[in-house]
């Protein structure tokens, strides 16, 4: 099998186009193998690139646990680049049909991608959070069931699940325990990515990330995102804002009301091409 790999702040992923592998339906049970980076080619996850009905590609993600997630914020702007260098596409803003609905990634003339993210969706039941009634899920007490740890959650979906905790030092957390702790946690039936964010000054912040079905990346764009949202929600930034990821940074627009498209802005780079067998 054909692939490329590609990397956006970090978070790395192995493309398929399935043009060219056209008896490949589906990689979940292969996914594991190829995201292993001592066994396989080493990713954070494994992306298809597939005809479309509805826009102009679509777009599925797994991650390197096998399971299929929504939607992925980096994987989609090196999805953009790819799509183009290919030529697959020959307009610099193209529709993507994702798990999250249709989205639009611009390629930009300085080399980075901005994606119209959509609306991020707050109401607990289609994040899915328990445990909280209908309403937002804003700066809320739950307590972690495996660990009994107390926390104050803010909850986002960009298309798949986000809970974001703010701390003092993101670097005093212990991402691995807590994070898959709260991944877990029987409040989010779909589990959840889980996000630690800093303030550092102004709309300026520090993020690493737990994420769903894939453990500690470099950085997570729904993610991003979706901690953007929940500062402006709970009032500590306004509007738009950078975040610092462990594999670098993010810009973050949006304008603060649900009915407000989020924008992400940042790099994607080709790493290298390669066959497998499988
Ligand atoms: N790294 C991605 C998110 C990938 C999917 C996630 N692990 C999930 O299961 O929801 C991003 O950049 O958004």
């Amino acid at each position: 099998m054909h692939f490329t790999k590609w990397q956006a702040c970090g978070n790395d992923f192995v493309f398929i186009n399935a043009a060219e592998n056209p008896d490949i339906k589906s990689i979940s049970d292969q996914a594991k193998l190829i995201c292993d980076r001592h066994y396989g080619v080493g990713a954070d996850g494994v992306i298809f690139i597939l005809p479309s009905e509805a826009a102009d590609l679509k777009m599925r993600i797994f991650n390197s646990d096998g399971s299929e997630a929504e939607m992925c914020g980096n994987g989609i702007r090196a999805f953009a680049k790819w799509a183009f260098e290919l030529g697959l596409v020959n307009e610099k803003k193209i529709s993507v049909e994702t798990g999250a609905g249709i989205l639009y990634p611009e390629l930009l003339d300085d080399g980075n991608v901005r994606v119209d993210m959509g609306v991020p969706h707050l109401s607990a039941k289609e994040i899915p959070v328990l445990g909280f009634g209908d309403g937002t899920v804003v700066d809320k007490p739950l307590i972690n069931g495996g660990t009994g740890k107390h926390y104050q959650v803010s909850c986002v979906s960009m298309g798949n699940p986000h809970c974001v905790i703010f701390v003092d030092d993101v670097n005093a957390i212990d991402l691995p325990g807590e994070g898959h702790q709260l991944e877990i946690d029987a409040h989010f039936p779909n589990k959840t990515n889980v996000e630690f964010a800093q303030k550092l000054s102004g709309n300026h912040f520090r993020m690493r990330v737990w994420e769903r079905g894939t453990g500690i990346t470099l950085a997570c764009g729904t993610g991003t995102c979706a901690a953007v949202v929940a500062a402006i929600l709970n009032g500590f930034a306004d509007k738009s804002a950078d975040v610092d990821l462990d594999g670098g940074s993010l810009h973050i627009d949006w304008a603060g009301s649900s009915k407000d498209h989020v924008y992400m802005t940042g790099p994607a780079v080709k790493v290298f091409e390669g066959d497998i067998s499988l």
